[in-house]
This record gives structure tokens, C-alpha cells and sequence, in this order.
């Protein structure tokens, strides 16, 4: 048996994902669009990707809010997740990517769950709120993560009791430790993270992730009031 040490995350990574089949063709395909439309390479890994899709099933969602789109990878488990009639309002600044993760979600047949709003996340956010929006029962928090406290707030105002809220990129390749750190996204990470579990309405935790996409994280809470 080989080593521990003579394994990369990388290839476990690889091999998880192939076993269990994680993918499907249109998972991929969106996947595959969006690096050939020259899309950073930022999207949850495919085993991620199905966490989000199942962790929607599992807690029966019906309506799932995304903020950070790109190009729409991340939507189309959601989609899944919150199964048919379930609904998707996913926020992302750049036009371009909502276009391609449009083109993906319909491609997919999962264009009619999915509501694409372009624009800055804080501001289609307060149109939420303004409309009184039908609450959601699960929120994703993947954008500039500098606005992670801000989007907490706002889920908070668009979630009820029961709801899940998921907040990607925690770990920072364990920058998330340093108090003082340089980086304004890590300095995002520590404040939501400190938010959540000052929060007695939350009931929270993380996972480290390791892989392709390097040493990173999620945290999960469930709004318990
Ligand atoms: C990490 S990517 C989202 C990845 C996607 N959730 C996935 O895993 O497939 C972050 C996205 O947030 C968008 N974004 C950045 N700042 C934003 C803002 N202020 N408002 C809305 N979207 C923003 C970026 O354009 C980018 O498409
Ligand atoms: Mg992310």
C-alpha cells in the first residue's frame, strides 16, 4: 500500500469524484463552458458542488438564494436541490457570467427554477428585502467575500427559522487564523465567521477542504430562531 504522503489531495480529490459520480454530463458541460469563456477558475469543486445539491435536498429547500453566481456551476445543484418547483434567485455583478451561467442552466432544463439578478449583491439584496420577498431556506454566500458580514445580515433579514446558510472560502489556506491579517478577503472570512458564532439564532459549523482548488472551507449554519 502506498504512503499517505505520496498521495496528493488532489488525486483523492479525482478519485472521490469519479467514484461516486459526481458529475453529470450538463454539470460538466457547465463546467466546461465557462473555462472556455475565460471565467476564473473559482467555482466549488465538483464534490462541493454536490454537498450544496444534497445539503438543499436533505433540508427540503424550496427556495435557495446564491449571491456570487459566475458561471452558473454552483446554481445548477442548487436548481437540483431545491428539485422541481423549487425556485433559485442567484445575484452576480458581471453581466457576462450571469449570460453564460444563463446559457448553462438552460441548456440544462433547469433555466425556469433559476432568477439571475445582475448587479451589485448589497443592492439587489435591499431589493429583496423591499419586496417582502417569500422567505428562503437556504442562502449560499459566495461573492467579494470583503461583504460576507453584509450578506449575513441580509440573509438573516431573508431566512426564517430552520433555514441554512452557507458560506464558502472560510479557510483561506489557513489565513483565516491570523488576527491581523493583510488580506481584506480573509479579514471578510473572520468577521462572518465571528458573526456566526456570536449569533444565538445560528448553530454553526466548518469543513476544511482540501484539493485542486488548495486548502480552503465552508461554514454551515442552521437558523434555529
Ligand atoms: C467565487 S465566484 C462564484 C462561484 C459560484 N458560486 C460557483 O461556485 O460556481 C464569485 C462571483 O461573485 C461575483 N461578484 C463579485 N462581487 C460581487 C458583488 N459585489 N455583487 C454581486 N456579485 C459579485 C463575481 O463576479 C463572481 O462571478
Ligand atoms: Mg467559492
Amino acid at each position: 500500500m502506498a504512503e499517505p504522503t505520496e498521495v496528493t489531495a488532489s488525486e483523492v480529490e479525482a478519485y472521490l469524484a469519479a467514484t461516486l459520480r459526481v458529475e453529470d454530463g450538463a454539470a460538466a458541460g457547465t463546467r466546461a463552458r465557462q473555462h472556455s469563456e475565460g471565467l476564473p477558475d473559482i467555482e466549488v469543486s465538483p464534490l462541493q458542488a454536490r454537498l450544496l445539491e444534497l445539503l438543499a435536498r436533505i433540508a427540503g429547500t424550496r427556495r435557495a438564494l446564491e449571491i456570487g453566481t459566475l458561471g452558473g456551476y454552483s446554481t445548477l445543484h442548487l436548481a437540483r436541490g431545491v428539485g422541481e418547483g423549487g425556485q433559485v434567485v442567484t445575484l452576480e455583478l458581471e453581466p457576462d457570467h450571469a449570460a453564460i451561467a444563463r446559457e448553462s442552466l438552460d441548456d440544462a432544463g433547469l433555466g425556469e427554477r433559476v432568477e439571475i439578478r445582475v448587479g451589485r449583491a448589497v443592492d439587489s439584496l435591499q431589493r429583496l428585502v423591499d419586496e417582502a420577498a417569500h422567505p428562503f431556506d437556504f442562502v449560499f454566500i459566495d461573492a467579494d467575500k470583503e461583504s460576507n458580514l453584509a450578506y449575513l445580515d441580509f440573509a438573516m433579514r431573508l431566512t426564517g427559522p430552520g433555514a441554512l446558510i452557507v458560506v464558502d472560502n472560510v479557510v483561506r489556506a489557513g489565513d483565516v487564523v491570523h488576527a491581523h491579517a493583510e488580506s481584506s478577503m480573509t479579514q471578510g472570512s473572520r468577521a462572518v465567521l465571528e458573526a456566526m458564532g456570536a449569533d444565538a439564532r445560528l448553530e454553526s459549523t466548518a469543513l476544511q477542504t482540501v484539493g485542486a482548488k488548495g486548502w480552503d472551507g465552508l461554514a454551515i449554519a442552521r437558523r434555529v430562531t
